[in-house]
């Protein structure tokens, strides 16, 4: 785990600097009750260097260390007392028994700035914001009839990508990029109904903002001293990166409100200005407005493009497997000639194979912090108020006790098989589960299979010479969501003519 403010000697220097001039007591609020078991605390820092001399990702050092003191583990870091959740009997405990008690999200210094006070949905207090805004979610922005009326986009882009490709037959392509990019044209149009150089900025801000802050802030780890707030170099650069996000939203909404959402299809900024204006019980201002825009944003591109990333490298590692889906998808269009998501859901083994990358690769391999605005009894443990709730579940999703092989990429294992990750099998909970479960599923879906099948049907793919499939890098790296460290180079060669299309 890195500090990602400070290097860690000014950070003690100041820390110490202070605790002596004001002669005060950082960990004020003693637990009185049992905490679940955890490694020894340090005075002050107290779990920070187990964790950063781990020397490996978080979700990782945390497995690790759930292995000597079990799946609900105490921790703290800085002055934040921490729950580790590590396996699936624990995790229906946290998510589904007592889901109401620990439904709340913690104060992180990134939503407190980039995301209007945790206005938009995914950092909001549990409580009735959040229960208005998880309405117009389900029913006006990600409804299943919502994410169909997007069909038109996702296959234009997608064909903008595939024809991009064919044009570079025969040469090694950044597929990296070329994912993101493609993701993000579909959520750009699908959200602000065109893309502009002014959304490829924010991306890049929100982006940079959240690689800033998923390291130790020193205010997030430190949240009483507020003074670290005020010298934090993170935070200022935050508020600046704040400053521009807001001016780009401000241009989007101004345009949008011109246009009064007259268009031919409505776009999710459509939408939400069209709520403002018509619904009275629930007054959603512009800021509001914006912050739900960077939950979309950044929840909808983050997620479907690592998935997509991960499952054409575990793909390519796997030259049998690509064969069998490049058959099933070939065999299901070939006579037609023409793509038709209506036909996805009979595609088994493309299926599995999503469905076996989001288990090895959940893109957020500890959830979205929870909360417990109060403090919390489990299994005879307290778990004092405003504690940060992490869910393991990368660790979870590979518990050996429910996946035979689990570490390997086998999609076989979900043919026949009625095991998914909506929220009800506690082994499997890459969406997570419960009231705070991601709400993007359905669309996070479609963003990924639509783009996984036409790569798969157009294009035979190889590796650049001299890479064998085994050694193709899987190595991680820690972000906003976990993605590949390496960028993906691939060849492709047409399969499939598109002159026709
Ligand atoms: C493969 C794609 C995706 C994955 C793996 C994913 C994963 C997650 C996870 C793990 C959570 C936290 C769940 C919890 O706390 O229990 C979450 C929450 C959320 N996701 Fe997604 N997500 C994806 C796609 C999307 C999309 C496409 C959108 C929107 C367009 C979206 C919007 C959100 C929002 C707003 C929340 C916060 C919900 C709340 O706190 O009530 N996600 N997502």
């Amino acid at each position: 785990m890195e500090i990602t403010d400070f290097s860690t000697f000014l950070l003690a220097f100041l820390l110490l600097s202070y605790l002596l001039v004001t002669g005060r007591r950082l960990i004020s609020k003693k637990s009185t009750g049992k905490l679940p078991p955890g490694p020894k605390k340090f005075p002050i820092v107290g779990n920070l260097p187990q964790l950063a001399l781990a020397g490996t990702l978080p979700h990782r050092a945390m497995r690790d260390l759930a292995k000597t003191y079990g799946p609900l583990m105490h921790l703290r870091l800085g002055e934040v007392s921490q729950l580790v959740v590590s396996s699936p009997e624990m995790a229906k405990e946290v998510l589904k028994t007592l889901d109401p008690m620990f439904a709340s999200r913690p104060d992180l210094i990134l939503a407190d700035i980039m995301l209007y006070d945790n206005a938009g949905l995914t950092f909001a207090k549990y409580g009735d914001y959040w229960r208005q805004l998880k309405k117009i979610f389900a029913t006006e922005l990600l409804s299943a009839k919502r994410v169909k009326s997007f069909r038109s986009l996702r296959e234009e882009e997608t064909l903008n990508t595939i024809r991009w490709i064919s044009s570079n037959e025969g040469k090694p392509i950044n597929m990296t990029n070329t994912l993101l990019n493609l993701v993000f044209g579909v959520l750009s149009r699908a959200t602000f109904g065109k893309k502009s150089p002014e959304q490829d900025k924010l991306v890049y801000i929100v982006n940079k903002a959240a690689e800033l802050a998923t390291g130790g802030n020193i205010s997030d780890l430190f949240p009483s001293i507020k003074f670290f707030r005020l010298i934090s170099v993170v935070n200022y650069k935050l508020k600046s990166m704040f400053a521009e996000s807001n001016r780009l939203l401000d241009m989007i909404m101004k345009e949008h409100k011109k246009g009064n959402g007259s268009g031919e299809s409505k776009d999710l900024v459509d939408v939400l200005l069209g709520y403002q204006r018509e619904n009275a019980e629930f007054s959603l201002t512009d800021e509001n407005i914006k912050a739900v825009l960077l939950d979309i944003f950044i929840g909808g591109t983050d997620g479907s493009f690592t998935t997509l990333d991960w499952a054409m490298s575990e793909l390519m590692r796997a030259p049998t497997v690509l064969k069998r889906a490049q058959e099933e998808v070939r065999q299901a269009f070939e006579t037609d000639g023409y793509i038709d998501e209506e036909k996805f859901e009979d595609l088994k083994y493309v299926t599995s194979i999503i469905k076996e990358t989001l288990r090895l690769h959940p893109p957020a391999p500890l959830l979205v912090p929870r909360s417990n605005d109060e403090t919390a009894h489990i299994l005879g443990y307290e778990v004092p108020a405003k504690s940060k709730i992490l869910v393991n579940v990368w660790a979870i999703n590979r518990d050996p006790r429910y996946w035979e092989d689990a570490e390997s990429f086998k999609p076989e294992r979900f043919l026949g098989s009625s095991v998914g990750y909506k929220g009800t099998d506690f082994h499997f909970l890459t969406f997570g589960a419960g009231r705070r479960m991601c709400p993007g599923m359905v669309y996070g879906y479609a963003n990924i299979v639509h783009p996984l099948v036409k790569l798969l049907y157009y294009f035979d793919w190889n590796l650049p010479s001299g890479i064998k499939p085994e050694e193709l890098d899987m190595t991680e790296e820690h972000g906003l969501s976990v993605k590949r460290k390496a960028d993906l180079y691939l060849i492709p060669s047409v399969r499939n003519s598109i002159s026709h299309l």
